[in-house]
């Protein structure tokens, strides 16, 4: 089966406005998305999300490679693989003078959804605006136009659904529905889900595999268990005192490196072992230790120490 996206070699610059240089937002970015999957797109803060994003939706054009949408080359189908994928903006772009049914029905238009083919109710009762349904847009709470909005970017009944940002500034009750939502599209229809987000959490929470881009690179791709994995990792410093032996016996999965001042660093699984057994297991080849430091990444600490410098 075809992966629900394919990007290859994907650079995006922009040019420069006002006497300022081009700005390379995407370095040439190779990238698949598995079909029926829910997956991350991590990044600080212009690390080149929303480019990315941006022109898989076909609203900013690429510099050069390749993209393929649910099989549809963009340069060869574009109309095909524009009408695979729906996408819930960040900014809320609403038009005040239209009623949620009224976005609706207009947007269906745009993608040239038949009248026959639109499922306006069905939307609006999944977003659940079925009561606001003819009230006009600036009536609405802040949270009320995030959830249009998701509707607006479902009224073509899209394969792959993309999120950008979806609960910056939401609270707690809205992220929650987006949520429930968004599982039961990935679950009951099958919907590949694709959001951005610069929330590590958010991210671990939702998603099956994470990919993590800055300055327009992509750092890491993996899934979202191998990445908490990372997290499992622990690390134990021993300088020890004197001379010590260059190779002993170890609980069975620590690794062990010995720095040019002598310090060991042992790298483990917390979940497989513990720094007491390593502690024992030193002293038990005669080592007297001078020294114990620990160092314990989280998820934060990774993602920093992956886009830090590059
Ligand atoms: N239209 C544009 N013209 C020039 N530069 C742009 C344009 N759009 C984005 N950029 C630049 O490209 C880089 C990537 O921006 P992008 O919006 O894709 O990042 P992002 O990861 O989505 O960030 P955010 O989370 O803030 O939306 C940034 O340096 C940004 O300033």
């Amino acid at each position: 089966m075809t992966d629900a996206i394919e990007i290859e070699a994907l650079r995006k610059t922009y040019k420069g406005s006002k006497g300022q240089p081009p700005k390379e937002a995407l370095k040439g970015i190779d990238l698949t998305i598995p079909r029926g999957s829910i997956f991350g797109l991590l990044g600080p803060n212009g690390a080149g999300k929303s480019t990315m994003i941006n022109i898989l939706a076909g609203l900013v054009i690429k510099s050069s490679g390749k993209v393929k949408i649910w099989g549809f080359d963009q340069d060869v189908n574009p109309r095909q693989s524009r009408a695979a994928i729906g996408v819930m903006p960040q900014e809320l772009n609403l038009d005040p003078f239209f009623t949620p049914r009224g976005a609706l029905e207009v947007q269906a238009g745009l993608y040239g959804v038949p009248k026959k083919d639109r499922r306006s109710d069905e939307i609006l009762d999944l977003i659940g605006l079925t009561d606001k349904a003819d009230a006009y847009a600036r009536t609405l709470s802040g949270g009320m136009r995030r959830r249009l909005l998701l509707g607006k970017a479902l009224v073509h009944n899209p394969q792959i659904l993309v999120l950008d940002e979806p609960t910056a500034g939401v609270d707690i009750e809205l992220r929650q529905m987006l949520w429930t939502n968004v599982r039961r599209l990935n679950e009951e229809r099958g919907m590949t889900i694709i959001l951005t987000t610069h929330y590590l959490e958010e991210a671990q929470e939702m998603c099956d595999e994470i990919a993590i881009i800055n300055h327009g690179a992509l750092i890491k791709r993996d899934t979202t268990k191998n990445l908490l994995d990372l997290m499992d990792a622990k690390t134990l410093l021993i300088e020890p005192q004197g001379a010590a032996p260059a190779q002993f016996d170890l609980p069975e999965g620590v690794r062990m490196e010995r720095k040019k001042d002598g310090t060991f660093v042992f790298d483990y699984s917390r979940g497989k072992t513990s720094a007491n057994a390593i502690l024992d297991a030193v002293k038990a080849a005669g080592i007297v230790i001078e020294d114990v430091r620990t160092m314990e990444p989280d998820l934060e600490d990774v993602f920093v120490e992956l886009t830090s410098g590059k």
